[in-house]
């Protein structure tokens, strides 16, 4: 069984192909790093796999079962939105809005789950503070929390380190590197050097999909999807830094 399973996939809105006849396949325990350029259709595909939009053309399966089916064993953490911090609400509650259920309030199992989540990204101590009071970094790892609150068996994380100090995205990777194993992970990330040191295997989206393979196989085609020229630092693993791009 994969963990996620797209078949000649298409997306359009208001007649622009957004993906483009995308064939791909994950499978279970995989660690797996989508990059590619702004406006590739990145998060365009974590909405697919979420079943919060529907293909145009062709099929996704998740876990085995459709997207909606699945959407109990999927946990996400959304490109970073304009989250409102002065909610007055706490740590532990912003992780149990993860174990939300329509018309019950939460458990006490779910409680221990919220508490269990925010001990593996490091935030436990911080359960009674007000959201407003932490940290870009620390709110991420809240956010983390509340993508792990029921242990998932695929994790979608969308640009997490984006716009985070240098010293959370190292810890960061430090909790998806013991993740590793325990369930599906899929990174969306502009930032290759690192993800690439932490991941199984890279795909590289541009509206289609041009490689879904080793971070050694798909660093050598990322020029054709990038449409653009990518330099290449030596640093023990291949490590690519962006130039800009003409078009921005
Ligand atoms: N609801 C929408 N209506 C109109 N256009 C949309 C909508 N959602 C996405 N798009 C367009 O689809 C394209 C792909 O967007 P998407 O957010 O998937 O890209 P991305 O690869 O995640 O980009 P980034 O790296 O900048 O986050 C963009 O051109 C975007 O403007």
């Amino acid at each position: 069984m994969f963990a996620i399973e797209m078949e000649d996939l298409s997306y359009c809105i208001n007649g622009r192909e957004i993906l483009r006849n995308i064939n791909f396949r994950v499978p279970v325990g995989e660690l797996l790093a989508v990059i590619g350029p702004n406006g590739g259709g990145k998060t365009t595909l974590l909405k697919l796999v979420t079943g919060q939009i529907k293909p145009s053309r062709g099929r996704v399966r998740v876990l085995g079962m459709k997207p909606e089916e699945a959407r109990s064993r999927i946990g996400y953490l959304p490109q970073r939105s304009h989250f409102e911090t002065d909610f007055p609400i706490d740590v532990l509650q912003t992780v149990l809005i993860g174990t939300y259920r329509r018309f019950e309030a939460p458990t006490d199992d779910d409680r221990k789950k919220a508490l269990r989540a925010l001990e593996m990204v490091g935030m436990l101590e911080y359960r009674d503070r007000k959201i407003g009071e932490l940290s870009g970094g620390e709110l991420q790892r809240v956010f983390l929390a509340r993508a792990l609150v029921r242990e998932p068996d695929l994790l979608l994380l969308d640009e997490p380190t984006a716009s985070v100090d240098p010293a959370f995205r190292g810890s960061f990777y430090r909790i998806i590197d013991e993740l590793r194993g325990e369930m599906t992970i899929v990174i969306v990330s502009h930032d290759i050097g690192t993800v690439a040191r932490h991941v199984d295997s890279v795909a590289c989206l541009n509206h289609r999909l041009f490689v879904h393979g080793t971070v050694e196989e798909a660093l050598k085609c990322i020029d054709d999807a990038y449409g653009c020229p990518v330099e290449l630092l030596a640093h023990g693993i291949p490590h690519r830094v962006l130039e800009e791009h003409p078009d921005e």
